[in-house]
């Protein structure tokens, strides 16, 4: 008997799996509209210009290979805070910084300073529904998952009333996960004035905004304006620990650059805060890798690439609202009896359709296309090439 005979298979993960069985598929018509990376029109992955013109520049200065610190390559985290806080934001000299590996980095880095250092119960809301990974991240992390209301099926947009009823009837005091623009899967954000309301409720309760920007740029095409919420709330007074990703608005995927940061009282609270995060990270995975974020850095501290990224970024946005544009046309002239309006409503990655688990199943066996069981679209997979297929596709299975 092996010593691992006990050891379970495990399911295919919800989202990383789908592109496994679309690459399994041979129908020369397949889409994949399952992870959230980017294509571009020829449905091809996009290295950004700014990237490239980083790398050259790194390889021509052959650094060597060194350990990063703890918290990485000091460059890098420092540059990203003042892209979501602001550069001249008043936070910036009280902040506990570290660089992580990309977004879920960030965020494991975040729940495991939660579960040593907040005070109250092990748990954290979060909305519902929300990226599917969150909740294995906190869960291995010791923490709790609590659904507060966040989506409404009917109107398929934000039910306001309800989350904002969730918090009030939360204990005071509580972590709350908020997505900071681009909410994944919905596609649906809180208006700014929603935002404004927000802040007053959480100053009320004394809630914690544990902020995921992992969409930065990305949704909107305007950095300043998709990092609204979390400059409001730091304006407003709130501690806010961030959670900052460079995969999607610099294309760095695979090179895991990430950052996070907790807003202290003051610098020494920061500081001891930055201790305590050194301590989680130094046994987790001691250092971060040095490659994308010297790339990041390269082009965050660098004026001319810095403008050209914030272009490119702008246009990756644009040609994803075309695409939306594209996709509720096309479904609209078949004669489709829905109304697609939330296609169009919707911003960032993701298209929240509507279709049900029974409808994406037939969808994907019928038609190849390929997404998550909830219904999610990622609307970065759709090209001027197959939106008709894909449009044809949804009114068929769901007219
Ligand atoms: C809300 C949210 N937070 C954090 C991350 C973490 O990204 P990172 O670790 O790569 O920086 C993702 C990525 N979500 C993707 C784009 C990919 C994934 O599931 O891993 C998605 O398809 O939802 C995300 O959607």
């Amino acid at each position: 008997l092996s010593i691992w005979s006990n050891v379970p298979q495990g399911p295919p993960d919800a989202i990383l799996g789908i592109t496994e069985a679309f690459k399994a598929d041979s129908n020369p018509k397949k889409i994949n509209l399952g992870v959230g990376a980017y294509r571009d029109d020829a449905g091809k992955p996009y290295v950004l210009p700014s990237v490239v013109q980083a790398e050259e520049r790194l390889l021509s200065k052959a650094l060597n290979k060194e350990y990063a610190g703890i918290t990485g390559v000091p460059e890098f985290p420092k540059a990203a805070v003042k892209l979501a806080y602001g550069a001249n934001s008043p936070a910036l000299d009280r902040l506990a910084i570290t660089q992580t590996i990309s977004g879920t980095g960030a965020l494991r880095v975040g729940a495991e300073f939660l579960q040593r250092w907040y005070s109250g119960e092990k748990k954290i809301r979060v909305p519902s529904p929300t990226w599917a990974n969150h909740k294995a991240i906190f869960k291995d992390a010791g923490i709790t998952s609590v659904d507060y209301r966040y989506y409404n099926k009917e109107t398929i947009g934000l039910d306001f009333d309800g989350l904002v009823e969730d918090l009030k009837n939360t204990p005071p005091g509580s972590t709350i996960l908020l997505h900071a623009c681009a909410h994944n899967p919905t596609g649906v954000d809180p208006s700014q004035d929603q935002w404004r309301e927000l802040s007053k409720v959480f100053k009320e309760l004394g809630h914690v905004p544990f902020f995921d920007m992992a969409y930065q740029g990305f949704a909107s095409g305007d950095a300043d304006r998709d990092a609204f919420a979390v400059r409001h709330f730091v304006e407003e007074g709130h501690k806010v620990p961030l959670c900052q990703s460079f995969a999607k608005n610099m294309g760095l995927y695979g090179e895991r650059a990430g950052v996070f940061s907790v807003v202290g009282a003051d610098a020494e609270e920061a500081k001891r805060i930055e201790s305590q995060l050194k301590i989680i990270i130094r046994p987790m995975y001691s250092n971060p890798p040095i490659h994308g974020a010297r790339l990041a850095a390269e082009i965050l501290n660098d004026e001319k690439l810095y403008k050209q990224w914030l272009g490119e970024v702008k246009e990756m946005a644009d040609r994803i609202i075309t695409m939306r544009t594209l996709l509720r046309g096309k479904l609209e002239k078949l004669g489709s009896k829905h109304d697609w309006s939330h296609i169009t409503n919707q911003i960032g990655m993701f298209a929240y359709t509507g279709l049900t688990p029974e409808e994406v199943a037939k969808i994907t066996k019928d038609h190849s296309v390929y997404l998550t069981k909830d219904g999610r679209v990622s609307v970065a997979g759709i090209t001027s090439s197959n939106v008709d297929h894909l449009a044809q596709a949804i009114f068929a299975v769901k007219g």
